[in-house]
Formats: structure tokens, C-alpha cells, sequence
């Protein structure tokens, strides 16, 4: 670890993206160049910390060695002031954590992460006094989200800073002990933090709200509400930790913890139960109609642009794959397939300006819809096939040769000398996916650093790779640059979404197991095997669930109430249904 005062001429971080604004600075996630290591780098104003301060909390800080607590792992001197070297929380804040429901087993564990990070700073003599969940942050560890605390020292700084400049008591008054509103702080004033957290965390509202008047009011004198007969069991445990006194709540985490474990055995069977948000959607059905049969499943369905569109009154025929052959969709809603037999199937179809790139197994190619297509680009073994949204450049990997080739694209039907690079031995590539127009990603899996995205550039330059320490499949891409949504492999009830500037992944936990996502104008829709269909907005709240035909294989919004979804199985083998969202109940105006 690379702990101590640097002065830095030229960053060894490549900076990916600004996290967010606090007191003293702005926050970037950035990535080492050499190791590829993720980092916040925090940058702290000289002039609002003085340096004696600095040097004294930054002891405090350099100090607390723990798993639940924010690493630092150095400090560097930069043009404008200080900058801390921070452990990276991938997961965000606890705060946007708890936007998708928990289950009762996470909190449990998350409880135990914040307390175990507490009790080890507190049996050091550190008192944190700014416990809230923007300051535990979620990092991915060992097949499941961890919670750390951040801004040790630096919390405790802003309150003797404030308290200095005579700017009265600082703080987030929702989690603030009693004792605090009159500038006194032990770890006790921690713990009673800690229990508004658990306290939130279970009933999914803190126990006092309201103005910061009404909630020093609140914390003063009002009684904490019961917990639901349900989890009656912690409410000792809550009613201790959030006593008004503080010499009769638990004295430190240590204590609160230790109850804690004690009560686990006995909570362990109560807290295994599923999670609760969604139990109550109903899936409702209507009676769906194939549109289509065939011998072949259809999937990838996009729509062709209207300019080349073939028919006069500019109907717009929907493409799709049928097996190695495209397929469209007349506006009658009968499914054309085309007599063109391509190579081997299809993985993506990318409908441009002037016609329509097709990539199979083995080649791209192009043409002018409905004319016949012509190859770009062939490979003599299976490839992942990436094309550019603007369809200026193309790659393709193959995992048995590990050679990566990129194509530039000049006119139609027309392509550059392709460039061919070779890729680590050991790379065992899941997919390629263009990030921009400048850049595309190599997706891996390593069995000890989870998923990794190797960076490229258009120009065949290699730029970092970024170890996201969970294991995501599936990435598909949304509406925001930048943004994609994947499937955790070891948890098939959670979607994550994965933000890259900074890089970020929120955690979506559902009741199905989906194997399709769609990004929507109006939000997110994902399907499972069982054709459940379960409709989010864009804040991730249910509007409602639709239970769809079986052996979903791809779903495409055809306006805005018409979803058309694609289906195969044995004995029906493809089928094409549309259904109208205005047929079901669902929380949501057309
Ligand atoms: N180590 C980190 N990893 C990931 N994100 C971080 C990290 N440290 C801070 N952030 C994020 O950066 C943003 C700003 O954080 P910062 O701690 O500076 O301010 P704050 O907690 O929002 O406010 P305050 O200054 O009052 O503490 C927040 O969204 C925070 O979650």
C-alpha cells in the first residue's frame, strides 16, 4: 500500500468520470494507468482545511485498516490543493442502494458490515459523527455487496471546522443523536446513527422526519415508533441503540455488535424469507395470439428507418432475424421472411442510413434492404461481432485464434485493410460491445476478479482494463451513453446497472429471474424464462407485470403501447405475438 504525501507531476490516474460534489471538493472515479486499479480521487480545498488539521485527521485516517472501512491508499499534491487516494465504492452509496428493495437477509449483513467497520474505529478512540448512508459507500467482495464506511476524519474535521467558524452545528439531523444538537459527540452519538440506519433499513422510513427544527424536536423528545410484530425481534436491540440518553444506549459499536451476533442464529431463519417489494404485483394475462409460426426463432427485432422504407405510404417494416435469413414485419403484422441464406445465424442487425449491416457468426454484412446482401468481412471461426452506432467501424473476436480484428468502414460496401491483434492466451471473451464512436470493450470473466472490460480505442490502441469484481453477463445497452444494463451470474434474481463515467453499479433486485432486458422511453422491462414480464419506470418502481408467452427470445417496443415479443419452444417453435399494454393493469398512462 502507497500510503504518504506525493507531489504528482502528472497523475497516475486516468480520470473516468466526476462522482459527485461534497463539501470540500469534488469526487472522480479514476483508474491506475499502469494497474488498472479503480480509485476515487478526492479533492480536498486548501483553504477550507487547514494543514495541521489535514495532517492530523489524515493520521486518523491512514490508520483504520479495515474491510468495512474506506481504504486510503495515498494523498497527492495537485495544481488546485490535496487530493486523497480512496478505495472506490463500485456500488455507490448505501442511499442508492436502498432504492431497489432490500431483503431482509442484506440488511442483516449490511448491519453487520457497518457495525464491524464502527466497533474496529472505536476501539482505536475514533469516532466517525457523521454516520448517514451517503457515507457508507458498497464495494463487491466475495460474491456479495459490502458496505464500508467513508470520510473518517474528514466527517469529524467538518464539525471542529464549523464549530470553529462559529457556523453553528453541522451534520445530517435525520441521524443525529440528541446530544449532538448541543456539540457533543462519543461514540455513542455513532451508535444512535447506526440505529436510525437499521431502523430505515427494516421498515423502509426513518423513524422521525420533517424539518431539521422538527426532527431536533423529534430526536429530543419523541418516542421511536414499534417495529412491525414481524421483526419484533430487534426491537430491543433498535430501542437501545436509539435511547435520547446516551449513557443508557449501547456506549460503542462493539457492544451493539456483540448483541447483535447474539441474536443472529434466531434471525437467521426469519431473515432468509424473499424479498417483499414486489410480492404483491400480480402478473395478468390476456389471451395472446401468435401473430407468426415458424420452424425458425425470430429474434433481434429492430425497426427499419423510415427512409428506406420500400413502400410508398412510409410504412415501416420491422427487421428481424429468422435463423441465418432476415425477416420483416409489415405494418399488417405478417412476418416476411426473405430468401437470402446467410452463412450461419444471426447475432446482430444493425439497420443504417442507406441499408442494413448484418452481423452472423462468421461475416458482416451489408446492403440496400431488400436487395441482397453482400459480405464485408468474413472469419473462417464463429466470432463476436461488434459494430459502431455509427456504423463506421466494426470488430470481431475470435476466442479460438485470440485475435481481435477491427474493419474501418468508409462507404457502403466498402472497407479498410482490416487490422489484426492478438489477445492474451487466457482471455476467454463473452462479448464485444462498442462503447462510443470511439471506443469498444472486450467483456471477460476471470474466476478471481468477476467480470473484466478491456478498453480499446477505434484506432486498435489498448487502453486499460477495469476488474468489476462481480460476475455480469449479458450487457445491453440503454438510452444513456455510456449506461448498459447486465445479469449478475451468481445472482439471478438482481440485475445490475452499470454506469461507466464514473463507473457505477446500482443493484436491481426483482422476484423473476429475467433472461431479457429491454431500456424503454418510459422505463425498463424485464422478461424470464416463464414469459413474466415485470415493468419498472425509470426510478425503478413497479408499474406493473404482464404474464407473456413462454420462451421469450427477444422483445421490441413497436410503438407506445404495442410490445412484440418473440418466442421459441420445441413443440411450438417460433412464434410472434404483440400484445397491448392497454389490455393489462398496469400503472401507467398511454
Ligand atoms: N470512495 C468513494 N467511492 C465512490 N464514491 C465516493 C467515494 N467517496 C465519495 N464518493 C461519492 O462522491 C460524492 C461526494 O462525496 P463527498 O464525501 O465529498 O461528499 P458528501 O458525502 O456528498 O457530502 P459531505 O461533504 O457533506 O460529506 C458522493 O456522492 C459520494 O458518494
Amino acid at each position: 500500500m502507497n500510503i504518504g504525501i506525493r507531489n504528482q507531476q502528472r497523475s497516475s490516474y486516468r480520470l473516468l468520470g466526476l462522482v459527485g460534489n461534497g463539501q470540500f471538493g469534488r469526487v472522480y472515479c479514476g483508474v491506475h494507468r499502469k494497474t488498472g486499479q479503480l480509485v476515487a480521487l478526492k479533492y480536498l480545498q486548501r483553504h477550507s482545511l487547514p494543514t495541521h488539521a489535514f495532517l492530523r485527521e489524515l493520521r486518523c485516517l491512514l490508520s483504520l485498516a479495515h474491510p468495512n472501512i474506506v481504504a486510503c491508499y495515498a494523498v497527492e499534491h495537485c495544481r488546485d490543493g490535496r487530493r486523497l487516494v480512496l478505495e472506490y465504492g463500485t456500488g455507490g452509496t448505501l442511499r442508492s442502494h436502498m432504492l431497489s428493495p432490500l431483503k431482509l437477509g442484506e440488511i442483516l449483513k449490511l448491519s453487520f458490515d457497518i457495525l464491524r467497520g464502527l466497533a474496529h474505529a472505536h476501539q482505536q478512540g475514533i469516532v466517525h459523527c457523521d454516520i448517514k448512508p451517503e457515507n457508507i459507500l458498497l464495494g463487491y467482495h466475495q460474491g456479495r455487496w459490502r458496505a464500508k464506511i467513508s470520510d473518517f476524519g474528514i466527517a469529524k474535521l467538518i464539525q471542529e471546522q464549523s464549530y470553529r467558524r462559529g457556523a453553528g452545528q453541522t451534520g445530517s439531523p435525520a441521524y443525529m443523536a440528541p446530544e449532538r444538537f448541543f456539540r457533543q459527540y462519543s461514540p455513542a452519538a455513532d451508535v444512535y446513527a447506526v440505529g436510525v440506519i437499521l431502523f430505515e433499513l427494516l421498515v423502509g422510513q426513518r423513524p422521525f422526519r420533517g424539518t431539521p427544527a422538527v426532527l431536533q424536536s423529534a430526536h429530543l423528545h419523541q418516542k421511536v415508533p414499534h417495529l412491525d410484530p414481524s421483526i419484533e425481534i430487534l426491537q430491543p436491540l433498535i430501542s437501545k441503540a436509539l435511547e435520547k440518553l446516551p449513557a443508557r444506549r449501547y456506549p460503542t459499536a462493539v457492544e451493539m455488535l456483540a448483541d447483535l451476533e447474539h441474536l443472529a442464529p434466531a434471525l437467521s431463519a426469519e431473515f432468509c424469507s424473499p424479498s417483499y417489494h414486489f410480492s404483491s404485483l400480480a402478473y395478468s394475462s390476456h389471451g395472446q395470439a401468435a401473430v407468426h409460426s415458424g420452424p425458425q426463432p425470430l429474434g433481434h427485432i429492430q425497426p427499419l428507418p423510415s427512409e428506406l422504407s420500400p413502400a410508398a405510404d412510409k410504412v415501416h417494416p420491422w427487421l428481424m432475424s429468422h435463423g441465418s435469413q432476415l425477416a420483416t414485419l409489415e405494418e399488417s403484422r405478417r412476418v416476411h421472411v426473405c430468401q437470402q441464406v446467410l452463412d450461419s445465424p444471426i447475432q446482430g442487425i444493425y439497420p443504417t442510413k442507406t441499408g442494413v449491416m448484418v452481423a452472423t457468426h462468421r461475416a458482416l454484412w451489408c446492403g440496400l434492404y431488400p436487395k441482397l446482401l453482400t459480405p464485408l468481412m468474413r472469419w473462417s471461426e464463429p466470432a463476436l461481432i461488434a459494430v459502431d452506432q455509427n456504423h463506421r467501424w466494426a470488430v470481431g473476436v475470435v476466442n479460438q485464434t485470440k485475435q481481435l480484428t477491427l474493419t474501418h468502414l468508409r462507404k457502403p460496401n466498402q472497407v479498410d485493410h482490416p487490422i489484426r491483434r492478438p489477445l492474451p492466451p487466457d482471455l476467454a471473451v463473452h462479448q464485444v460491445i462498442a462503447v462510443d464512436g470511439g471506443h469498444f470493450a472486450i467483456v471477460s470473466q476471470s474466476p478471481q476478479n468477476g467480470t473484466q472490460l478491456q478498453f480499446w480505442n477505434r484506432r486498435s490502441l489498448y487502453l486499460t482494463t477495469l476488474d468489476l469484481g462481480i460476475t455480469l453477463c449479458q450487457f445491453t445497452s440503454t438510452r444513456q451513453r455510456h449506461q448498459w444494463l447486465a445479469l449478475d451470474r451468481h445472482a439471478p434474481e438482481t440485475v445490475i446497472l452499470l454506469g461507466l463515467k464514473p463507473l457505477r453499479m446500482t443493484r436491481l433486485n426483482l422476484d423473476i429471474c429475467p433472461v431479457l432486458m429491454l431500456d424503454l422511453p418510459w422505463g425498463y422491462l424485464f422478461a424470464d424464462k416463464a414469459g413474466k414480464i415485470l415493468l419498472l419506470d425509470r426510478d425503478f418502481h413497479p408499474i406493473g407485470g404482464i404474464q407473456g408467452p413462454a420462451g421469450i427470445t427477444a422483445i421490441a417496443s413497436l410503438n407506445s403501447h404495442d410490445l412484440l415479443v418473440a418466442t421459441w419452444q420445441k413443440d411450438t417453435q417460433g412464434q410472434l405475438y404483440c400484445l397491448n399494454l392497454q389490455e393489462y393493469d398496469l400503472d401507467m398512462i398511454f
